[in-house]
């Protein structure tokens, strides 16, 4: 699990290393430097011209690292350093210094030297304006650089951090739009959250060997899964192992035109290893479902169409409820009544959560430690508008407060709270898997794996990371376009195995 931190943690780390390893704050920034050029040598064609902007803070001492480590692997390379109010830091004035060839180096001290300082003829643009230690708005020659740089059709990096974005709080003004950033040694929260990803683009961290230490004593709420987080969550099959103790679950999906939901959500679960399910449908919908998952039994509802009669739940080992059950007003009642009489965590998704909404008095009755898996327009409808993403992760650690229960709000780098405030970006999933049906196939695992015998919180995590990895793999065969829900359930067997 990758933590995340804030900005004054990540200059705490920085400073902490400098001084325990020991090694001096130039050569760290080497070391930083060195991290990009080897991500970029792999990545970068040499025949490419790299024009690189730098401020004059360590952000922009790590630019003209990067500028004369690319001259010794024979990339053309243009330099222009951005001058405004403040002064050098003393590891970007000593790098200036280590640059041999001078006449690379351009100023920008003003609108005039900006508007003679082409950019064109760059295929790639390195952002090293600002990095961590931005401290306000940027307004100005540098906002005028950031937009010069952002009107180009170059290649966009950036150098740990777009400039201009604000790593653990909203940002305002004019932002540096990269099309890729290679950040230094742990994630950026900013960096997870919809809204920044035009700012962002795709990214990846390179570590620089900041002090271990101090990142696993730093207090945070946040972090950013990883495979080997899974891998030890895992339960391994024991020999003896018979249906009944691989859990038993019930599922309340589909209506009459809806079925496909409640289809794929069995389906998924029993791929991720349930050992019984029995799935609730109306009674028009019983030969769709004993047609298509075979594995399941069928529990038939007294209304031909939709969920009207509330199936019993002693015995069972979990829940599922919402997929494609409509908003009835005698399905809102059936799921009341699943409501008071579960006492086991449920999972809530889709039509399920939209009753939530609809009918607030409802969230009292939800199990403590139960699994509402919303995408953003459901999220909407339980807490309101909100004003920016980080407004919306903390509704989300909010909502998951107030009802004892975990949150996972769904889409790239879906988020996953608890109680406890906790928050578990997952860093698996691609868009080809923003598709019909997707949220039933993650509703089956996570229910699957409740039923299982994880812990709701881990059932949650593992749930959404395989779904991921499993989509992962499915995108290399069907590719992002084509790629629909049923492939990801195909492809759970593989993503276990890699899991394994
Ligand atoms: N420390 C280390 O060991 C390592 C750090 N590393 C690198 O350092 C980066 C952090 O460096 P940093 O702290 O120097 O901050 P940085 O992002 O360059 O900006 C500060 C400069 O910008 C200025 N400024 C700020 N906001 C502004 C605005 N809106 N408009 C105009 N000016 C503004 C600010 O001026 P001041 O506020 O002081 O007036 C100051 O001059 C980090 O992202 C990583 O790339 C790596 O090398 C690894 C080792
Ligand atoms: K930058």
């Amino acid at each position: 699990m990758l933590k995340i931190l804030t900005a004054e943690q990540i200059r705490a780390l920085d400073a902490h290393t400098i001084m325990n390893e020991p090694i001096t704050s130039v050569d760290l920034m080497e070391r930083a430097g060195q991290a990009f050029v080897s991500w970029f040598c792999r990545h970068v064609d040499v025949v490419q011209t790299v024009g690189i902007i730098c401020g004059t803070g360590n952000n922009g001492g790590d630019g003209l690292v990067i500028a004369r480590l690319l001259l010794t692997y024979n990339y053309k390379v243009k330099v222009w350093i951005v001058r405004g109010e403040s002064k050098e830091s003393t590891d970007f004035t000593a790098n200036l210094n280590r640059i041999a060839t001078k006449h690379l180096v351009n100023e920008i001290s003003n609108e005039q030297e900006l508007s003679s300082s082409d950019f064109t003829d760059c295929h790639v643009l390195i952002d090293a304006l600002f990095g961590t230690g931005l401290s306000r708005k940027v307004v100005g020659l540098q906002e005028a650089v950031i937009k010069k740089m952002n009107d180009t059709t170059a290649y966009k990096i950036a150098v740990d951090v777009p400039s201009g974005l604000q790593i653990d709080k909203p940002s305002i003004g004019t932002i540096f739009k990269a099309d890729f950033t290679l950040t230094f040694q742990l994630p950026k929260l900013a960096f997870l959250l919809p809204e920044n990803f035009q700012y962002v683009g795709n990214w990846q961290v390179v570590r620089i060997g900041l002090d271990k230490k101090f990142i696993e004593t730093s207090d945070t709420k946040h972090f950013l899964l990883e495979k080997k987080d899974v891998k030890a969550i895992l339960k391994p099959r024991n020999k003896f192992d018979h249906k009944g103790n691989n859990g038993k679950a019930l599922l309340i999906a589909g209506s009459y035109g809806k079925m496909g939901a409640a289809i794929l959500a069995a389906r998924a679960a029993m791929r991720t290893g349930l050992g019984l399910l029995t799935t609730h449908v109306p009674s028009a919908c019983l030969t769709i479902i004993q047609n298509s998952a075979p594995e399941s039994m069928a529990s038939v509802d007294g209304h031909e169409h939709y969920f009207t009669t509330t199936p019993s739940c002693e015995d069972i080992d979990a829940v599922g409820v919402g997929p494609g059950i409509g908003l009835h007003n005698e399905t809102k009642r059936a799921f009341e009544k699943l409501l008071q009489q579960s006492k086991k965590p449920l999972v809530v998704d889709a039509d399920a959560i939209t009753l939530l909404a609809n009918h607030p008095s409802l969230l009292l009755l939800l199990p403590p430690q139960s699994i509402l898996t919303p995408h953003p327009g459901e999220f909407r409808r339980l807490v309101g508008d909100w004003a920016n993403d980080f407004d919306r992760l903390e509704k989300q650690k909010n909502f998951s407060k107030q009802i004892g229960g975990i949150v996972v709000l769904k889409g790239a780098h879906t988020s996953i709270t608890s109680p406890n405030g906790k928050v578990y970006f997952n860093s698996s999933g691609n868009p080809g898997m923003a598709t019909a049906g997707s949220g039933d196939v993650l509703t089956g695992m996570i229910m699957s794996l409740l039923a299982q015998g994880y812990k709701p919180l881990d059932a949650a995590i593992v749930g959404v990371f395989l779904h991921g990895w499993a989509g992962d793999l499915a995108v290399r065969k069907m590719g992002e376009i084509s790629l629909i829900a049923s492939d990801i359930i195909d492809f759970i067997p593989p993503a276990y195995h890699d899991l394994r």
